[in-house]
């Protein structure tokens, strides 16, 4: 059965147009929290495909200054590492600016991401929150931040992140839970390739409630930036 979800789906010819419109869009929300509340909070996925679009985010002319921040999700790794999403921001991202925003890595000196919850939930405390804007990738198995299918879900914790086991990938992962994603001002997700979008119309059609992204998105409205 069909869900009452409430998506916007925008469709792009080309990641260089998706790229652009996201650009004007991210720039819009921040400079309205900027205004309303003299700072804002920017959330960003990791992954492959934030590396097209991220360094067009960075030319958006903003008082940086007053923006936070954070990753979506990040591997259980050194900031060092390939595998690394802080890495990833910034090289894609923070390396492009000319003036810098305040960067929150998801990542302490913890063995374990179960046992750095609590050092990352104050972290994150010190943002502005609710998140003024997510950005978010999907995996190809549906799985949002490193939130994944099958993962027990508590939406009644009030913590703002959550430790993973991927199921095929060598390091455990830090999360921001799905209530910290579910309370944020405005969700965008960043959907690429045909495959995905595929997913997505087969998750729309039939949602099965172990996906997380099904669990997002009949939470509360999500906007989809889409290209093949
Ligand atoms: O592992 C991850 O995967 C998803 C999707 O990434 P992509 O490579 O398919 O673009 C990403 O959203 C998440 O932040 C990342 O850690």
């Amino acid at each position: 059965m069909a869900t009452n979800h409430l998506i916007e789906r925008h469709v792009f010819n080309d990641l260089p147009s998706l790229s652009e419109a996201l650009a004007e869009s991210v720039a819009v929300t921040l400079r309205n929290a900027i205004t309303q509340h003299g700072q804002a909070s920017l959330v960003v996925p990791g992954g492959r495909t934030p590396t097209v679009y991220l360094p067009r985010l960075a030319q958006i002319n903003l008082p940086w200054q007053h923006v936070f921040v954070t990753l979506s999700d990040e591997r259980w790794v050194e900031p060092t590492s390939e595998q690394s999403n802080e890495r990833l921001v910034r090289e894609h991202f923070l390396q492009h600016m000319q003036q810098q925003p305040h960067f929150i890595s998801l990542k302490t000196k913890h063995a374990h991401p179960d046992e750095a919850i609590a050092d990352l939930d104050m972290r994150l405390a010190g943002l502005p929150l609710p998140f003024s804007l997510i950005i978010l990738g999907l995996g190809a198995d549906g799985h949002i931040a490193s939130l994944f299918p099958g993962m027990t879900l508590d939406m009644n914790s009030a913590n703002l992140c959550q430790a993973a086991t991927p199921p095929a990938a060598p390091s455990p992962r830090i999360s921001l839970s799905l209530q910290a994603l579910i309370n944020s001002s405005r969700i965008i997700l960043v959907i690429t390739g045909k495959e995905k979008r595929q997913l997505v119309d087969q998750l729309i059609a039939s949602p099965d409630p172990a996906i997380p992204f099904v669990q997002l998105m009949q939470s509360r409205p999500v906007e989809l930036f889409e290209t093949d």
